[in-house]
């Protein structure tokens, strides 16, 4: 091991209660919302479709016009409590929101720069009507912040000179002063997601992002930080030199998801994906169909493979720049939380199986009992899902809603699991009571090969 300052402050899973919490909320709704949703890919009449929110840099807009949006921010459609009350019933535990992305607008009336919601006509703290709207409906809110802000004159790619290193050292000082008033005037944020990290400047100065996770916890004890913050001593972000993650989870898997059978290491750990609706579009964008837009289904599966492997998944709404909430998106809300409403209880406080991923779907498991989760995506054409289970384990029992399904051995920890035969229009989910892993004597001959 090499010595290290700004390493990994500790191995293994946290396990007090608020990363608990955390942890078992499991399914998030990120929301994107900034002054890139007025224009939303369109320009001068022509549509860029590259990502909404990086508009002012596909369509190289100087940056006095772009903050100029500002004065044009009149969400006169935005209602928090409409927003939460659709994050509820979707089913989502927490919600991220960016505070302040790249553009540097920031939604709360930050003391350390003008460029934010109170100079907007409409005025008022956003932030502050978010936090205390979805934490009304019981759901967590967390704070998704962006280092790399292309509005402040001190921000820097790199180090090359020592008005560099001056000027970037001014900018650290108020990124430290915005987090730190967002930790202290919203009591309630439970963790901080920090994006913008990835450039040299912050390479360099990896001392800094383990000063700002201790500030964080500090003043929110229990505040979970993830990975993409941190830095060490050389640079390396994520994981440090010595292999270790930094942060409280790791949050690489960005549009993309682990592979259930080759990144199984990916559940030794706390991790988040976060994931958008089109194929790139975190920010609104007017036209969506200029990409794969997915289905509430495909959504679905993905946050159950999260779950299944041990992670939460944050799934990205851009809302318009009036505050209104598209019709895609509303619909999605509506359908993935109509299934949660029944089967939540398989996402919320549940964890990987250490089961082996088979092609009809997921497994999961709730923290205590002998009770194995099988959310079925593939429904086999005979009716009869085949399970593989570990060596030696017993199903005692099988119910589908509620109702015993047959089980039938067919071979050593190999069972057909008999299914309704009807048309299912949405995953069905099989509970299973496991007595596992007693050592029974051989019922099935071994095949000689
Ligand atoms: C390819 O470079 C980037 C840089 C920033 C992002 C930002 N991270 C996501 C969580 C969104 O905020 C996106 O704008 C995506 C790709």
């Amino acid at each position: 091991e090499v010595p290290l300052k700004y390493g990994a402050q500790y191995t293994g899973k946290r396990t007090d209660e608020a990363m608990n919490k955390w942890r078992g909320n499991r399914f998030g709704q990120f929301i994107h919302w900034g002054l890139y949703a007025i224009p939303g890919g369109v320009w001068n009449g022509k549509t860029y479709n590259y990502a909404a929110e990086f508009l002012k840099s596909s369509a190289k807009i100087p940056t006095s016009t772009w903050d100029s949006l500002m004065y044009q921010f009149n969400p006169v459609k935005f209602n928090a409590r409409q927003w939460a009350k659709m994050a509820k019933q979707m089913g989502a535990r927490y919600m991220t929101i960016t505070t302040k992305h790249h553009e540097g607008f920031c939604l709360w009336p930050s003391q350390y720069t003008d460029f934010n919601i109170g100079n907007t006509p409409y005025k008022k703290d956003i932030l502050k009507e978010l936090v205390e709207a979805y934490n009304a409906e019981g759901i967590d809110v967390n704070f998704y912040y962006s280092v790399l802000d292309w509005h402040h004159p001190d921000w820097r790619y790199d180090i090359k000179s020592p008005e560099d290193s001056v000027a970037f050292r001014r900018f650290l000082q108020f990124a430290s002063g915005q987090l730190r008033e967002l930790a202290t005037n919203y009591p309630t944020v439970k963790a901080f997601w920090f994006d913008g990290t990835w450039d040299n400047s912050i390479k360099k100065n990896g001392w800094w992002t383990l000063e700002v996770e201790q500030m964080l916890k500090k003043i929110r004890p229990g505040a979970v930080v993830n990975s993409r913050l941190r830095a060490d001593d050389f640079g390396k972000r994520h994981i440090d030199s010595n292999g270790k993650l930094m942060g409280d989870y790791e949050s690489g898997y960005e549009r993309r998801l682990p592979n259930p059978v080759k990144d199984v290491q990916v559940t030794r750990w706390d991790w988040e994906a976060c994931m958008t609706v089109p194929e790139n579009q975190w920010g609104y964008h007017k036209d969506w169909s200029v990409s794969h837009v997915k289905s509430p289904l495909e959504l679905l599966e993905m946050l159950v493979h999260t779950t299944s492997m041990g992670g939460n998944f944050l799934l990205n709404f851009g809302p318009a720049g009036d505050g209104s909430i598209r019709a895609e998106e509303q619909h999605i809300a509506r359908t993935i939380g109509a299934w949660m409403q029944q089967n939540g209880q398989v996402i919320y406080d549940c964890d990987y199986a250490g089961w082996e991923k088979q092609d009809w779907g997921y497994f999961t498991k709730p923290r205590t009992g002998n009770i194995v989760n099988m959310v079925v995506f593939n429904i086999p054409v005979n009716g009869l899902l085949k399970v593989k289970v570990p060596a030696g384990t017993k199903i005692s029992k099988a119910t589908l809603a509620g109702k015993n399904v047959k089980v039938e051995e067919i071979a050593k920890d190999q069972f057909f699991i008999h299914l309704p035969q009807q048309a299912y229009k949405m995953p069905p989910v099989i509970v299973l009571e496991a007595v596992g892993g007693a050592k029974t004597n051989a019922q099935y001959q071994e095949a000689k090969t």
